[in-house]
């Protein structure tokens, strides 16, 4: 049998990562992990638990209480926390407004860093993993590393479309360039392109087009190290 293949996809928020990163694992017949959702499931169980996400100490403190787990059927990705379905309230704009200031705190993603490396490991086929450092930190031997990113414009009317208009476009763009900010500017593994990863701009291309570019750089990539 063939080694298990394993697909690094990071960038930005609204680039195209989870759209991508589940047709590409769907298509590829392999599992699929959503990182940004489990730091999203553990800022939700931090606010839901009173505790207060701008504080690093009491963040750190709480860090391995939440049990999160992930679904990796590309078709049907779900997550709960301490046995609750987390998959809608987890998109909250409350959540979203936290997200960066807990997974800044190093004990949150050592805990979550090892949950995604078991999760890896444990794909028979192999897995599309997304994130912001899962080419840089969390799986640095990944068989192919994918680079997605687009204008600030682009995927800020992309978010937009996404909330049905309920926020302006001017609005996303800054909250999206926020918390982009945060996440490149902290200490322990900042949302940044590996070395040897391939960047694709998505910004004038159609989410098929983007799909059929990455299941090709995927197939590249595993024809050399078969
Ligand atoms: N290439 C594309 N062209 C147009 N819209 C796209 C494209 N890729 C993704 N989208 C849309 O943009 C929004 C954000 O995509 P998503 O996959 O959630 O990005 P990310 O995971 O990087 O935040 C979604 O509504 C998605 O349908
Ligand atoms: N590997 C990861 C994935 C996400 N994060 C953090 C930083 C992001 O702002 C949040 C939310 O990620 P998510 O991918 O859900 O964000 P978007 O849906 O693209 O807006 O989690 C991270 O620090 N490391």
């Amino acid at each position: 049998m063939d080694n298990p293949v394993i697909v690094a996809i990071d960038g930005p928020s609204g680039t195209g990562k989870s759209s991508t990163s589940k047709a590409v694992a769907a298509k590829l017949g392999l599992s699929y992990l959503d990182t940004g959702a489990q730091y999203r499931a553990i800022t939700w169980w931090m606010l839901t638990n009173g505790i207060d996400v701008n504080d690093p100490a009491a963040v750190a403190d709480s860090a391995g209480k939440p049990v999160i787990v992930s679904g990796t059927d590309p078709l049907d990705p779900q997550i709960s926390v301490d046995g609750a379905d987390a998959t809608a309230p987890i998109r909250s704009q409350e959540v979203t407004a936290a997200v960066s200031a807990v997974s800044a705190v190093p004990e949150v993603r050592a805990r979550m860093v090892e949950v995604q490396r078991a999760a890896a490991a444990s794909a028979a086929a192999g897995i599309v993993v997304e994130g912001r450092d899962i080419g840089t930190t969390v799986l640095p031997d990944a068989t192919a590393k994918i680079f997605l990113t687009a204008s600030a414009g682009v995927r800020a009317a992309r978010r937009s479309t996404e909330l049905k208009g309920a926020v302006s476009v001017a609005a996303t763009q800054e909250a999206l360039t926020r918390r982009d900010a945060a996440d490149s500017g902290r200490k322990t593994s900042p949302l940044a392109k590996a070395a040897d990863a391939i960047e694709v701009d998505t910004s004038e291309l159609t989410l098929d087009q983007v799909v059929d570019r990455v299941v090709a750089l995927v197939e590249q990539k595993r024809a050399t190290v078969r």
